[in-house]
Formats: C-alpha cells, sequence, structure tokens
C-alpha cells in the first residue's frame, strides 16, 4: 500500500510563509490563479505573506481542472487519462484581458505526475495569447510562474515549458512518491492532526 503522509493546517501555512519571500523577489506574481481545489487554501495563505505596505492584495482568480478521481475505500485516489476543465477563465472578458503584461503566479498544492500542471500552463499561455493579439497588446510580455507546497520526486508524465521549468517554479518541499493527505480533505480533523503528530515529521 502506498505510504500516507499527513499534512496539517500549520505546516500548509508555514510552508506558503517560507516560500513568499523567494515567490516576491523571483516571481514578482501581480496576480495569482489558484487550481482548484487544492490549490486554494494555499493561494489565500499566501495573499498575505505576499502584501506589501501601501500595496494591494494580489487578486486571486480561480481555474478548477480535475484529473484524479477516487476510485477505493482508502482515500487513495488514482489518476484518470485525462485532464478535464471544470472551471475556466472567461475568455471574452475582463478575466482574461487582466491577465495580458502580468505576473501570474499558478498555485497548486501538490505536482504529482505533472499533467494538471502542463495543461494549465498550455492552456492558460495559449489563450493569453490569443487574447493578447486580439487586443492588439502584443508588445507586453505575460510571465507564469507555479507554486506548489509539494513535488514528488518521480518520473512525471506532463512536461513543463522550459523556461517555466527552469526559472519560474517553486515546490516548498520534494517528497517521494508517498500519497499525501491535505487537511482540508479530511472527515475528522483531530484524528488527522493526531497522525500527523505521530508521524512526528
Ligand atoms: O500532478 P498531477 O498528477 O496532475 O496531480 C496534481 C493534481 O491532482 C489534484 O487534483 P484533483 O484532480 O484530485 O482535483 P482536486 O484538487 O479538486 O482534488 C491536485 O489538486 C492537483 O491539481
Ligand atoms: N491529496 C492528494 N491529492 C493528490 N493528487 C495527486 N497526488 C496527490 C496526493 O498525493 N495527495
Amino acid at each position: 500500500m502506498v505510504e500516507k503522509v499527513y499534512i496539517t493546517y500549520n505546516d500548509v501555512h508555514k510552508l506558503c510563509q517560507e516560500s513568499a519571500p523567494r515567490i516576491l523577489n523571483e516571481f514578482k506574481p501581480n496576480l495569482m490563479i489558484a487550481i482548484g481545489g487544492g490549490g486554494y487554501v494555499p493561494a489565500r495563505i499566501l495573499r498575505s505573506f505576499l502584501k506589501r505596505p501601501g500595496s494591494p492584495n494580489i487578486p486571486i482568480q480561480a481555474i478548477g481542472l480535475s484529473l484524479y478521481e477516487s476510485l477505493g475505500s482508502d482515500a487513495v485516489e488514482e489518476p484518470g487519462t485525462k485532464v478535464t476543465r471544470t472551471q475556466w477563465l472567461d475568455l471574452s472578458s475582463l478575466e482574461m484581458a487582466n491577465l495580458i503584461g502580468k505576473n501570474v503566479l499558478i498555485v497548486d498544492e501538490v505536482d504529482d505526475t505533472r499533467q494538471t500542471l502542463d495543461f494549465a500552463v498550455r492552456e492558460l499561455q495559449r489563450d493569453v495569447e490569443e487574447a493578447t493579439k486580439l487586443r492588439g497588446r502584443e508588445g507586453e510580455k505575460t510571465v507564469f510562474s507555479i507554486f506548489v507546497l509539494h513535488n514528488k520526486d518521480k518520473q512525471k508524465k506532463g512536461k513543463l515549458p522550459k523556461e517555466v521549468e527552469e526559472k519560474y517554479y517553486l515546490a516548498a518541499r520534494t517528497t517521494g512518491d508517498v500519497w499525501i493527505c491535505y487537511p482540508w480533505e479530511a472527515t475528522d480533523i483531530d484524528e488527522h492532526d493526531r497522525l500527523a503528530q505521530s508521524q512526528g515529521v
């Protein structure tokens, strides 16, 4: 059976906190796109640590992508074969125009097979490129960066654009190929926290 690793809300908070200075210095985001559902909580926590006095909060937009489904009864999910959009930005609206020329930080909780991030980056790049041309704003460069709490060190099925992988990717932690249990998925948070504590990590 796959090893499970339990992560508490405190762990998530601290991983965001310790990553914020690098994100500010290296990615300088003006906007976050959270991949739901796992990216929502980290994005919100991160926003507090990215806030600089005198500047407004960095806005968070949301997209929904789904690859995994629960097959068995032990809460470990199996990857599907196809990433599907369950929620996307409205291409015709200000939402998309808002991205043009910005530094956009994509936030998710875990990079496992990398198929979700591969899909998110490429589809966003394509849509922004289209919106940029449509509005005659080719002079403005949109830069995508990625933050995840955990990256699993394993053979990836998805591939990120070279520039993103080399310069614009940050994982707070690199793990083995374990199953990570996040607190927002817990149905009994006290038991979850006990399990996290008994791991002693
Ligand atoms: O690197 P990958 O193998 O693509 O896996 C990572 C993705 O899997 C999970 O999403 P899921 O499809 O389970 O949706 P959820 O966040 O709504 O649970 C997780 O939130 C990531 O988005
Ligand atoms: N909760 C959770 N979701 C995932 N999606 C892909 N890998 C994982 C994982 O390890 N934990």
